[in-house]
């Protein structure tokens, strides 16, 4: 069986003041030539909400969650948190977790596909915390495969986009004047590509949403126009990002003039985020309201029951070695395989020094 300590609930990160803003912009951008025009954009979102991100608060809330699952099934095991961007920073968290004699660590991301940002980038967060830290030779870091398609991620969506479709339909609109636009995160192509280009055009990324998109649909809305649009996109305008755009989709389906609602299932992000706050209520709803649609936004995961049981079920699959025949997935793409752990290099479970 794999050992495991603890829990580490492994996030992004955001400001919960103005002073933050700034200091939270740079900590994201460092090294990744964002234009500075698109930082001042970026800025003026936060500043709007008195410069605090909901996502800190949302994650406090799901470590809470996620200690009450965990002690409602008799297992004994702390939850930490740690954040790449703003406090708590990883190599705090592995501190903290190393000072209670907490050796192996699960990283529980809140990413749930496959990208540089959401897989690769918090392997090198953790490397970098277990260097600052000098404790890399006492502490070791896995983490949780990508679970775009576990259950627990997609039943929240699925009576979601249910509930906005019961919701049109109680306003007067028939489902074949209703669509449904799956939201994610735009990434630079070349980003897709190399995130698993044996899946085709767009890479694992693409094909990951699009499969969970599908499986949604035919659950909620079997039958119903949707397609996978992109949001948040920046980086310089002449590299190209994964398209179309939110509001350019939408805009396109009102000159096709039959649709009277979107549906938008912001299934790029287990909680609100900035992303959602911003780019979908306020940029991509007005958007469908300028054109005299109406437009409901799904819920995020958040702390769904679902959400929390799921990733607790993850956590336990992996405390098991369940195969992988066993493991729970909604598409033909998973279930997604484990990654290696991160530091202590030639480590092994049993050996997290990685010393022979
Ligand atoms: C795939 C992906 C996820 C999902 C996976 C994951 O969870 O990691 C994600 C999450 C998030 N992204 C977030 C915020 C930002 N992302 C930025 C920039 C970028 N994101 C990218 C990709 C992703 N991002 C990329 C390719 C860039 C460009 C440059 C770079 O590589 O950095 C920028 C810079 C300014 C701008 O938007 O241009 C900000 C402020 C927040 C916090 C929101 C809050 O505060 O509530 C969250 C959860
Ligand atoms: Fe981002």
């Amino acid at each position: 069986m794999a050992q495991y300590d603890a829990i580490l609930l492994s996030s992004f990160g955001g400001p919960e003041g103005q002073d933050e803003v700034i200091p939270f912009l740079r900590n994201v951008t460092a090294g990744r030539g964002i234009p500075d025009e698109r930082l001042e954009e970026v800025a003026t979102h936060y500043r709007h909400f008195n410069g605090v991100s909901p996502i800190n608060a949302q994650n406090r809330a799901l470590k809470a969650a996620l200690e009450t699952e965990l002690a409602a099934r008799g297992i004994d095991m702390p939850v930490y948190w740690g954040n790449r961007n703003t406090a708590p920073f990883f190599a705090d968290t592995v501190r903290e977790a190393h000072a209670a004699g907490d050796r192996r660590l699960l990283g529980l991301v809140t990413s749930a596909y496959t990208s540089y940002s959401g897989v690769e980038q918090y392997r090198e967060d953790f490397e970098r915390a277990l260097e600052t830290t000098g404790l890399g030779d006492e502490v070791a870091i896995d983490r949780i495969r990508e679970f775009f398609d576990h259950p627990g991620f997609v039943t929240p969506f699925v009576e979601g986009v249910g509930a906005a479709m019961e919701q049109l339909k109680a306003e007067g609109i028939p489902s074949d004047a209703v669509h449904v636009l799956f939201a994610t995160h735009s990434i630079p192509n070349t980003a897709a590509e190399a995130s698993g280009p044996e899946f085709g055009p767009g890479g694992a990324y693409v094909a990951q949403h699009l499969a969970v998109a599908a499986r949604v649909q035919e659950q909620a809305a079997p039958g119903v126009a949707w397609s996978l649009v992109y949001q948040s996109r920046s980086g310089d305008p002449r590299t190209p990002w994964l398209e179309p755009d939110i509001n350019d989709a939408i805009d396109e389906l009102a000159v096709a003039g039959s649709v009277k609602a979107v549906v938008i299932v912001p299934f790029g992000f287990v909680s609100d985020h900035m992303e959602v706050l911003w780019d979908l209520d306020n940029e991509a709803v007005a958007t469908a309201q300028g054109h005299g649609m109406a437009a409901v936004r799904v819920p995020t995961p958040g702390v769904h029951p679902a959400f929390v049981s799921g990733l607790i079920d993850l956590v336990v699959e992996r405390l098991n070695d369940v195969p992988d025949a066993e493991r729970p997935h909604e598409t033909t793409l998973g279930p997604w395989p484990d990654h290696a752990r991160v530091g202590a290099s030639e480590a092994t479970l049993d050996n997290p020094g990685g010393v022979a």
